[in-house]
């Protein structure tokens, strides 16, 4: 049987907001190949777990391990020069650049040599790669040379996508990539996620359901800070205590 390969890994993490207990002991290992899903009502906690592995904010106890190392207290920058990769709820791009300058930025941005800032980019063919690899990655070599402000809604979250596979990440956290998407969209996104499945960890959360049972190796269930319960789609699918506490019985 094949080896499992656990990339990222939280343990114990509890987050304490004065005297709210946004996450709650909650551990979990994102294993490459694998999209694991965390889902649950609003306030549950996922962005305070997604904040917490990403280097946003420390736990309150607990701990992260990327790669099998210890990086509970390494910055977010220093997480992402060592394969951790996150897209945002939030808009990140920079409307007036295109969407290979925008991949380009990143793709520099997440190098540990300031001075190359001052070199003219077009130079620094490391980076230009990595933008032109993680924009045939995403799907968006033919609008490569639009400005980013021109994109669509959906298409802006594929570049989001794109700009944070431009750092080279081995774990991509991603944090709602179907917020706010048409049908079609979401089918564009659902088949990128799946493609990128093989190469990564995928930590995904995400509101819709569909997409989820869909896309999902793996889900986790939050409820109030809680972990309630993880596993297959179907144990999911098929547990009662997640049908009562969160799910409607459509699924
Ligand atoms: N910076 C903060 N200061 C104080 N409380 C916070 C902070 N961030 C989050 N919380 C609280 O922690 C709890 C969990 O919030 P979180 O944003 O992690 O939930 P969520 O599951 O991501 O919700 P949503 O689906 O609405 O995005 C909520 O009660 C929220 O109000």
């Amino acid at each position: 049987m094949k080896q499992k390969e656990i990339l990222l890994r939280g343990l114990n993490m509890t987050r304490r907001w004065g005297g709210l207990v946004a996450v709650n002991d909650v551990s979990i290992d994102l294993e490459r190949g694998t999209i694991h899903s965390v889902i649950g009502t609003n306030g549950a906690g996922k962005s305070t777990l997604i904040n917490m592995l990403s280097g946003e904010f420390g736990p309150s106890s607990g701990s992260v391990e990327l790669l099998g190392q210890d990086v509970t207290t390494w910055p977010q920058a220093r997480r992402a020069r060592a394969g951790l990769g996150r897209s945002y709820q939030r808009n990140t791009i920079y409307p007036t650049f295109t969407v290979f300058e925008n991949c380009r930025l990143a793709a520099q941005a997440n190098v540990q040599k300031p001075w190359q800032w001052w070199k003219a980019a077009d130079t620094c063919s490391a980076s230009t790669n990595a933008a032109k690899d993680a924009i045939e990655r995403a799907g968006l070599e033919h609008m490569q040379e639009r400005l980013a402000g021109m994109l669509s809604h959906g298409q802006k979250r594929q570049l989001e996508i794109a700009m944070c596979l431009a750092t080279k990440p081995q774990v991509l956290l991603l944090d709602e990539p179907l917020a706010g998407m048409g049908a079609d969209e979401t089918e564009r996104m659902l088949k990128l996620l799946d493609t990128l499945r093989k190469d990564h960890a995928i930590l995904l959360v995400e509101h819709d359901m569909d997409a989820v049972f869909r896309v999902a190796d793996l889900i986790t269930v939050m409820v109030n800070g809680t972990k309630i319960a993880s596993g297959s789609v179907e144990f999911i699918r098929n547990s009662p205590e997640v049908r009562a506490a969160y799910l409607g019985e459509g699924h």
